[in-house]
Formats: structure tokens, sequence, C-alpha cells
């Protein structure tokens, strides 16, 4: 039943903090508010400074965002000698202060925004307990899922899976032929695992989950979820360049652009790994080296954060041999990047995000999956949809240059991989397009914020 109220729907969005949740709710709310809802996004304070700042940092101001968003933040309960890298200890300071802070912030919403109110507070699967505030405050809660509505069942089920003896309780798959849908080799970390049972408690607190996926793309994972609203891919189309509701923690490098555009058609190799994944040095001297041995161009974004907390140092010599061929950034225009014709494939670490990116632009993939969704993620790239390849490691757990090499060139020669891709362009057009099953949720969706 929807809250039915006299004053204007105004929306509350609250994402966890992380860069991979952070930026599709912020599609999603770009979404609403170009519908004439007012929505509040909701950062905590670190997230919110870094994202102003990414903003910033290139020289772009924020005037041009649509009007109906309004970026805000609240604090995240940690003092400021505690360690906010530490997700478990963020979690639970988020837990005990979250629902504190956003009480107050609905009631200063309400009381100063005359003909509107939080009629509806949508927040992040991972941080379901603030549904409770919602409902507490008369506003109507949803869950926003942004990985796969795999991801969703696989957390939904995983009480029946313990019970029948498919996993055990650190998480490990023990019997792999009853989870038909969701591979054995998913690595299912502890995390993975305490998310799960807030994402369970969510299920009865809303009547509504909207995913980033399509009914196209997950059939099967998408019929295991009772109210499923599948909304995706979304997209970030026409963003302003760099502001802050492009929802970047780091500033983006529009340099990858201006390079690209000197490159032939389909000829370079976009490299990114996300905003989580850590390489070893090994690691990173292998991917390096294996880019340069391949001879072919490279775009390549190396977070500072890439190597661990030291600085990222690459093999002797490698920066001048390949700078003919190879561009390094801190951090991609990612989606204009996908879009652009020079880009050949994808070196991803699979992120939901980057899949669906690369999907819609219809990239083809070499897999490198870091941790949690990101295996079964590349399941689905490679024998689902058929875009793209795995790249194997060695005994010793890691990917050598010349396994990089080889699967590069093969990817290079593949045709059907790329038919393949072209394909699933065209399904996840249709999806969001008018009239498509995304397209018509979402529509659905936005009437039932206005009743
Ligand atoms: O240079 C870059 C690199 C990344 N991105 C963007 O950053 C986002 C990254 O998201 P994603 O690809 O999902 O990776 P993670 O940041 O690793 O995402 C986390 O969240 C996802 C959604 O829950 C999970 O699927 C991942 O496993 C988890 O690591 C995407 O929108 C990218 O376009 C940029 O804009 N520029």
């Amino acid at each position: 039943m929807a809250i039915m109220n006299s004053r204007k729907p105004h929306v509350l969005a609250v994402p966890f903090a992380a860069q991979g949740h952070v930026k599709p709710l912020m599609k999603l709310s770009r979404q609403i508010a170009k519908r004439g809802i007012k929505v509040t996004f909701v950062n905590i304070e670190s997230v919110h400074e870094k994202i102003v700042s990414a903003a910033k940092r290139s020289d772009e101001r924020d005037e041009d965002e649509e009007d109906n968003i309004v970026l805000t933040s609240i604090p995240d309960g940690i003092r400021s000698e505690d360690d906010r890298s530490n997700t478990f200890k963020l979690l639970e300071s988020l837990r005990s202060t979250m629902p504190g802070f956003l009480t107050d912030l609905i009631e200063r919403i309400n009381r100063s925004n005359g003909d509107e109110k939080i009629s509806c507070v949508i927040a992040d699967f991972t941080i379901g307990w603030i549904l409770e505030t919602a409902q507490k405050m008369g506003a109507e809660p949803v869950v926003f899922c942004p990985a796969s509505a795999a991801t969703l069942a696989l957390m939904l089920h995983i009480p029946k899976l313990l019970e029948e003896g498919s996993l055990d309780e650190n998480g490990t798959v023990t019997r792999g032929e009853t989870i038909s849908l969701l591979s054995n080799d998913l690595k299912i970390q502890k995390l993975f695992f305490d998310c799960s049972s807030r994402v369970q408690k969510a299920t009865h607190q809303t009547k509504l989950f909207l995913c980033n996926t399509s009914q196209e793309l997950e059939s099967s994972a998408c019929n295991l979820i009772p109210k499923l609203l599948p909304i995706g891919p979304l997209l970030n189309r026409n963003t302003p360049r760099s502001s802050s509701i492009s929802c970047n923690f780091h500033p983006e490098d529009e340099s990858s652009i201006s390079w690209l555009s000197n490159k032939l058609s389909k000829s370079v190799i976009y490299v990114s790994f996300g905003s989580l994944a850590i390489f070893s040095q090994q690691q990173l001297d292998e991917l390096a080296l294996g880019l340069e041995l391949s001879g072919w161009a490279f775009l390549w974004v190396v977070r500072s954060d890439l190597a661990n907390g030291s600085s990222v140092v690459y093999p002797n010599g490698f920066l001048e041999r390949v700078s003919e061929f190879g561009k390094i950034v801190q951090w991609a225009p990612q989606e204009k990047v996908l879009s652009h014709d020079s880009v050949g494939f994808f070196i991803s670490h699979c992120g939901w995000n980057s899949t669906l990116e690369g999907l819609s632009n219809g990239v083809s993939f070499l897999c490198w999956p870091y941790f949690a969704d990101q295996y079964h993620n590349q399941n689905y790239v490679c024998d689902k949809w058929g875009i793209g390849l795995r790249i194997d490691s060695d005994e010793n757990g890691i990917r050598t240059r010349y396994e990089i090499k080889k699967k590069i060139d093969m990817l290079f020669c593949d045709d059907e991989l790329k038919g393949n891709a072209m394909k699933m362009k065209e399904i996840c057009e249709k999806s969001v397009g008018q009239g498509g099953s995304s397209y018509k949720n979402f529509e659905m969706f936005v009437d039932h914020l206005r009743k």
C-alpha cells in the first residue's frame, strides 16, 4: 500500500559508502529526478567530500546539475582516529548511528519544504536497517540492489542453502549441484555472508526490490525473487563532465577521450578493475608486461591505491617502452571510454556496474575477477552471454604475462564474441528503451511514487 499524502513526493536515496554502490543509485536518482520528483541523495560525510572534491578538481561547477537532486551528507559515527577503510567497523557504526541522523534529516526536510514530504526512502540492500527508520517516519521503504539479481537471489536463499548443506557457515560451497544458477566458483566472502542476513531482514520490510538488471539479462534469477522490479541496466547518458552528480570518488581524467580519439577503430584495450581490487606487486608486473608484450594500444586505469597502500611501481623501463602505445590514468570517464569507437575490448574485474556498462556498449571482455560476485559475473560473460574469455591463473595463482598476451591475441581475432557483444548491446537497449521491460518497470515505479 502506498503511503498517501497530499504533499508532493520527495525521495531520500541512501547508498552504501562504496563507489560501485553510490554510482548506480545516483543513476536511478537522476532518472527519478528527470520525471519531476525531487531526490535528496545522502552520503556519509567522507564520501560526500570525495565526490565534491573530485568534481571541483576537474574545475567544473555544479550549477549544471538537475534542479531536482540535492546532495547532502550525514556523519558516519566513526571517531576521526579510527579506521574508516575497515568495512566491518564502518557497517557496525552506520548501523547504530544512521537511524538517528536520518530521522533528523527527514524531519528537517519535512519541516522546511512546506509542500513536500519524504514519501519514499530508497536504501542500498547492504544497509537495510534504515528501512525501519523510513517506516517510522511515514515513508515507504524500498530496497535498491546495485548487484545482479543472481547475487540478490543467492543472498535471499542462503538460509535454505545452509539448511540443505550446500553451503557451510563460512560461506563455502560444499555441494554445488543444488546451486544450478550460481556457479561453484563463486567465492562467497564473510562480508557477503553477513550482508545476506541484512538483506533477508529487508525483504520483510519492503514491498519492492529495485535491481540494476533486466528480465532479459537474468530471467532465471529474476524469477527467484519475489517483489523484484528490474530497472536496469542503469546508465549515465549525458552526465555533465565531472559534476558531483557523476558521483566519482576520484577526478576523471578527460585526456583519456582525446587520447582514444587518435586511435583506430576497435584497436584499444581498456583495462580497469573498479574501485576496490588490490594487486600484489608481482601481479601488477605481470599485467604490465603482458600488455607490453601484446603490442596493442591500451588505456589502463591504475588507481593510486591499487597496490594496497604502497605506491604503484612499474617494471623497470616499462613506462618508457610503452609510451607510444599505452596510456595510464588514475580514474577514467569509464562509460564514455566504453562507448568510444576506438575501444576493442575490456579487461575487467567484472564488477556488476562495469559488466553492465561493457554490455550496454557492445564491448567484449577479458575477465579478471577479484572477489565475491565478480566470479559469477564472469560466468555470465563467458558462458551465458558468450562475450568474453577468462584469463586463467597459473599454479601459484598468478595471471602471467604470457597468458595475458595469449588471451588478448585470441580476443582480438574472435569475431563470434564480438558479434555476441553487439547482440547483447541490442538486448540492453531494448530493455531500457521505450516500451522495454525495464522501462515499463521504471514507469510503474514512478507512478507508484506519485500516488
Ligand atoms: O576509472 C574508472 C573506474 C571505474 N569507474 C566506475 O566505477 C564503477 C565501478 O563499479 P563496479 O564495476 O561495480 O566495481 P566495484 O567498484 O568493484 O564495485 C563493487 O560493487 C559492485 C556492485 O555491487 C559489485 O559487483 C563489485 O563486485 C564490488 O566490488 C563503475 O560505474 C565504473 O564506471 C569509473 O568511472 N572510472
